[in-house]
């Protein structure tokens, strides 16, 4: 057993939030090894004119402050994303706010986007690295003016960052994801987008927007129409949910917040799929929730993904899971006769590209 395989089992001992933290420094001080090796060619892809060596990322909150990305990319992951970050530094909600739903390997946060703020975030990718690292952003939670928090982070991300993504979608943060409203949404993409192109003329980082999995049937439309109207350059589907699945068995499940992992795959894949067909494969849509195998993650794709990201599955299998995962998903492309990720994406729901 290697010794990110011996950690585990001493961090689920700990408090959820504390075991957490402990990653992080262990990723910050290199102490994990990196289980990279090369990965499969058929896992190899380009996205937004960005090679992918493979298309699993690390999602959002993981890495909130981007202390660890260099780790997290050594891991073997084709790509990592930090943040959310708000303008300015902000502490998120009292503790307790992040809880392991053991029995339904799912996990509960309201966390409320504890960040150290751009200018210390902006410092730490200053340094550059090897590999895809996207930044998403936020807003503070006592911001009277919900774009120029955006625009400031767009500012700030542009010139760095590979991907930026607005995130109107955590349900922590009282009204954020009001802004999915078609009006508001379409004002907010538009003026990130003018910022980042002012930022960055040439060869801007795509924009793309990260959504939540409890959007009505008239929500869902209004954000495809805003995304095929062209200011955004893809869609992440999805963040946490607010829904309580009657299958949920751990005491926790009635703590507020968002719930992820396993209890999230089918409704995020569903929504993927449906966000998917109303898009006609024209915009790389990012597949996220509930991912903890190679056959969840090849669900996604078949259903519109082009990447898929996960988070909570870590909780419980650890950073090993990474490399089965990999395996896993190069053999059903390879037993479903496809040579490349990109040949699979969306053959379940508009007949692929
Ligand atoms: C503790 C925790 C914190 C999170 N923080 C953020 C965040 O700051 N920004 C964001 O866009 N998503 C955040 N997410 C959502 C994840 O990026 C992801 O969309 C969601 O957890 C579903 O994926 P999973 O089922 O693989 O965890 C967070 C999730 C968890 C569990």
């Amino acid at each position: 057993m290697d010794l990110a395989g011996l950690a585990l089992p001493l961090l689920r001992l700990l408090p959820p939030e504390t075991a957490h933290d402990a990653t992080i420094r262990l990723l910050a001080a290199g102490l994990v090894p990196s289980g990279h090796m090369e990965d499969d060619p058929a896992l190899a892809s380009e996205v937004w004119g960005r090679q992918f060596a493979n298309p699993v990322g690390l999602a959002a909150g993981f890495d909130k402050n981007a202390e660890a990305f260099r780790a997290i990319l050594r891991l073997g992951f084709g790509f990592t994303e930090v943040g959310t970050v708000t303008p300015h530094p902000q502490a998120g909600n009292p503790k307790p706010r992040l809880f392991r739903l053991s029995e339904d390997r799912a996990v509960i946060n309201r966390m409320g986007f504890n960040n150290q703020g751009l200018e210390a975030v902006r410092s730490r990718l200053e340094t550059g690295w090897n590999g895809i690292v996207g930044a998403n952003i936020g807003k503070n939670k006592d911001s009277t003016d919900a774009v120029a928090d955006y625009v400031l982070g767009a500012r700030a991300f542009a010139p760095l960052a590979d991907y930026l993504v607005i995130n109107v979608s955590s349900p922590n943060t009282p009204g954020l994801r009001d802004l999915q409203r078609r009006e508001p949404l379409l004002a907010l993409a538009r003026a990130v987008r003018a910022e980042r192109d002012a930022v960055m003329a040439a060869n801007p980082p795509p924009l793309l927007l990260k959504v939540a999995p409890d959007l009505d049937e008239q929500q869902i439309e209004d954000v495809a129409e805003v995304a095929l109207s062209a200011p955004v350059d893809g869609l992440i589907i999805s963040n946490t949910t607010i829904a309580r699945p009657e299958s949920l068995r751990s005491a926790h499940r009635q703590e507020a917040g968002g719930l992820s992992g396993a209890p999230l795959l089918q409704p995020a894949t569903e929504m993927l799929r449906w966000l998917s067909r109303l898009t006609g494969g024209r915009l790389p849509l990012i597949g996220v929730g509930g991912i903890a195998s190679g056959a969840d993650a090849y669900a996604k794709i078949k259903a519109g993904a082009s990447l898929v990201q996960l988070y909570s599955a870590l909780v419980y299998h650890g950073p090993g899971l990474l490399t089965r995962l990999k395996r896993e998903l190069a053999a059903q492309l390879r037993a479903d006769g496809f040579r490349t990720v990109s040949e699979a994406v969306g053959v379940e729901s508009n007949g692929g590209r």
